[in-house]
């Protein structure tokens, strides 16, 4: 039977409670994925910046972590982040208080469902349910917290946390650019000035995947870029994320209190494809709710993105995407279904 799509599109966490439950629609099911993919055999790890070396005034130890990171971000694009400073109980508090978030009732929650990709707070299910032809494993609430902060007034905690929490991961964020921007051969206020980070956007994407009977079948976020430049993410301690190395599959299990950073498709464009950004997903498990917080730090929403005049100076090294303003970007990537990196090739020039 072909599957439909239910009238009203209620949350997965609602549809994984409710007892019945012992097999997934059919709408939430993927081809399958898991087991005929290639998955890496070697026990590589992800590569870690150690942030207290980058902020170090010890120039030495300064460039050979720069060096560090211009090598994690051109060999894997994803990498973990230690010795940040942001407070473990911060991080914890967040993800508890997100967890609050969904635990509301379905009708409350609905009072925060977006309608634009733009609205700034936006809860709602799988990636795009308007358009998605299968449903994702997952419930989200993406909120936009720089230039202008936004959040909920639910749970009672949860803005004082939030703002607090994005103030910190935002000087993270900004550190860590100046020092991408820096391992390119550019200025290391470079992408802060011509991107005018000072405006940049910055959005909490709170993600809530509920135990599935059929986790093999189901999909928490199919395998993606993310749009902006740097994206910072932490999660309950749930493994899920699955990194693509080398053309295979990596199990990514974070150390307890580190992000998780990867390079977003606007620190490709800006590096004329020198840095990657790099495809991922979120599978998810028949026993435990797994909580994650990525939070995106892009450009500002006006800003036009371009790769960087030095970085395509010579013949040899022709710009090989189109400029694009950040905000039309993050309108087509958001507006679509989650399909690799396909909003990325959209702007690719055909370079022979
Ligand atoms: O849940 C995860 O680990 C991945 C989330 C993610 O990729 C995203 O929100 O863009
Ligand atoms: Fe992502």
């Amino acid at each position: 039977m072909a599957a439909t799509r239910p009238h009203k599109l209620t949350s997965v966490k609602a549809l994984a409670e409710s007892p019945a439950l012992s097999s997934i629609p059919s709408i939430y099911t993927f081809p399958k994925h898991t087991n005929d993919e290639l998955f890496s055999d070697t026990e590589e790890s992800i590569p870690t910046v150690d942030f207290s070396l980058l902020t170090s005034g010890n120039p030495d130890e300064r460039s050979k972590a720069i060096q560090q990171l211009g090598k994690a971000c051109q060999d894997w694009g994803f990498f973990m982040v230690t010795n940040h400073g942001v407070p473990e109980s911060l991080m914890k508090a967040i993800i508890e208080a997100c967890r609050g978030f969904f635990d509301l009732t379905e009708e409350e929650k609905r009072e925060f469902q977006g309608k634009h990709v733009l609205d700034p707070i936006r809860y709602g299910t799988s990636f795009n349910a308007a358009v998605d032809k299968i449903l994702c494993w997952r419930d989200y609430l993406k909120i936009f917290q720089h230039p202008q902060f936004h959040s909920p007034n639910k749970p009672p905690a949860f803005r004082e946390i939030a703002a607090e929490y994005s103030k910190r991961v935002r000087q993270v964020a900004k550190e860590i650019l100046r020092g991408v921007s820096e391992s390119l051969g550019l200025e290391d206020n470079y992408i802060g000035k011509t991107l005018n980070l000072e405006h940049g956007l910055q959005v909490m994407a709170a993600n809530f995947y509920p135990p599935c009977p059929q986790p093999e079948l189901a999909m928490g976020l199919p395998a993606h870029s993310d749009h902006g430049l740097l994206t910072l993410l932490i999660q309950n301690q749930i493994g899920g994320l699955q990194v693509q190395h080398n053309g295979k599959w990596v199990n990514i299990d974070p150390i307890p209190n580190s992000f998780l950073a990867n390079v977003g498709d606007h620190v490709e464009i800006l590096s004329n494809g020198k840095y990657k950004s790099v495809l991922h997903r979120a599978v998810v498990n028949n026993r435990d709710v797994r909580i994650s917080i990525a939070m995106p730090h892009g450009p500002a929403l006006d800003a036009v993105v371009s790769p960087a005049s030095r970085l395509v100076e010579d013949e040899r090294n022709p710009p090989a995407y189109r400029a694009m303003k950040y905000k039309e970007y993050l309108e087509l990537q958001q507006g679509s279904m989650l399909n690799g990196k396909s909003c990325l090739e959209s702007v690719r020039n055909n370079v022979i």
